[in-house]
């Protein structure tokens, strides 16, 4: 998949213009608050979804105007497409190919990037939500079935908590408790299973990744930690009764806590780079290195789902990683179109082949 123009008009602060884009690397370089992210941005919104910084759909409209309108030429399976999307207050309208669509999830099927942005850098250093939280959201776009056990998941875990105060007060109600435990083991067991096989595939191609950009001098490790213990991924029914076990091991304690101390709502994935914990022992540039390698392999076993690479935008990327890994970054990522912002000009004399994009205060000029 790749991008071969962009065109943007009141979009943000961006001066209207529309650029022809490399097939392998592009860096966008200028200084703070110029508008390099905006441009990533502008790329991200033609998935389907929201902003990458939540913002809402108004705020992406340029102060000053009344409406804003971004089109993207692209080829995907080896066939030239285009999509626009106009936007007029909070209301947004998408065209595909010049065919007006019903809503901009349509766009979800045709065009796909994965996006690094700094705040990504929680994956590494904030707590264990954030990791299951990128879990889920990947596996979540990959499958249905995935999606719709996790959400029954959290609804049953709802229910079982709020049981769990009452019988504080009501004991008798302690019968009814073995239904829930019953759902929320059959649920849970496969969305543990689905992780675990998941961080796998991660783990595999993250391996791969961490060992370029640190030029084979660190090894990353990812490993499932779950509140079940010794998991065959491909025995749900025995992960189901293990996880039954659990519940009664942990009744006590969750009636105490008024909340279910155990399941994958529990669970984490350990990030390791030459067998210590990323987040207390990494440096900020081997943290940022992980994160990278983790969201490089993202984008790979999406390409494998897509039988296509999704073009990768990466923002903010080179601050804080020595010339090696910038190196990496800039001129060895195999087969993807790159989008890569940068501020320093050191940063962007490294780049040995692509285009050049200057951002200075929103007009965007090709060097
Ligand atoms: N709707 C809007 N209309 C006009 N300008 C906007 C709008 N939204 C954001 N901006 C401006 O865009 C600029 C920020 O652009 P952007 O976040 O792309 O910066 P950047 O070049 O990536 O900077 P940094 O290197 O600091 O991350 C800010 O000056 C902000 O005021």
């Amino acid at each position: 998949m790749r991008v071969n123009s962009l065109e943007f008009e009141n979009f943000r602060n961006l001066e209207k213009n529309k650029i022809f884009t490399d097939k392998n690397t592009n860096v966008i370089f200028g200084e703070n608050a110029q508008g390099k992210t905006n441009l990533l941005e502008c790329i991200w919104l033609f998935c389907g979804g929201h902003s990458f910084r939540g913002s809402a759909e108004k705020e992406l409209i340029n102060f000053n105007e009344k409406f804003a309108k971004i089109k993207l030429e692209f080829t995907s399976q080896d066939r030239e497409q285009n999509a626009e999307i106009r936007y007029t207050g909070n209301k947004k309208e998408v065209f595909i190919n010049g065919v007006k669509k019903k809503s901009g999830a349509s766009l979800i099927e045709k065009f796909s990037c994965v996006v690094f942005s700094p705040e990504h850098l929680s994956l590494v250093k904030a707590g264990p939500g954030i990791r299951r939280k990128f879990l889920d959201g990947a596996l979540c776009q990959q499958k249905l079935k995935y999606a719709k056990y996790f959400s029954k998941y959290n609804q049953i875990l709802n229910q079982r908590n709020a049981l769990l105060k009452d019988i504080n007060k009501h004991p008798k109600l302690q019968v009814t408790l073995e239904i829930w435990n019953e759902n929320l083991a059959s649920f849970g067991a496969y969305i543990i299973a689905e992780r675990i096989k998941y961080a796998e595939k991660l783990k595999e191609n993250a391996k791969f990744f961490h060992s370029g950009i640190s030029n084979d001098r660190e090894t990353l490790d990812i490993e499932y930690v779950s509140t079940i213990k010794e998991i065959n991924v491909d025995n749900l029914e025995e992960i189901k009764e293990k996880f039954l076990a659990e519940l009664n091991n942990k009744l006590k304690d969750d009636l105490y806590n008024g909340y279910t101390t155990v399941g994958p709502h529990r669970d984490d994935i350990n990030i390791l780079i030459n067998g210590m914990k990323a987040k207390n022992f990494g440096s900020q540039g081997q943290q940022r290195s992980a994160v990278l390698s983790l969201k490089l392999s993202e984008a790979t076993v999406l390409s494998e789902i897509l039988e296509e690479k999704p073009v990768l935008l990466l923002d903010d990327v080179l601050s804080e990683l020595d010339s090696k890994r910038q190196d990496y970054l800039l001129n060895k990522i195999d087969g993807y179109q790159v989008f890569i912002t940068c501020c320093e000009h050191n940063d962007k004399k490294q780049l040995q082949d692509g285009k050049l994009f200057v951002v200075n205060q929103g007009r965007i000029t090709e060097e």
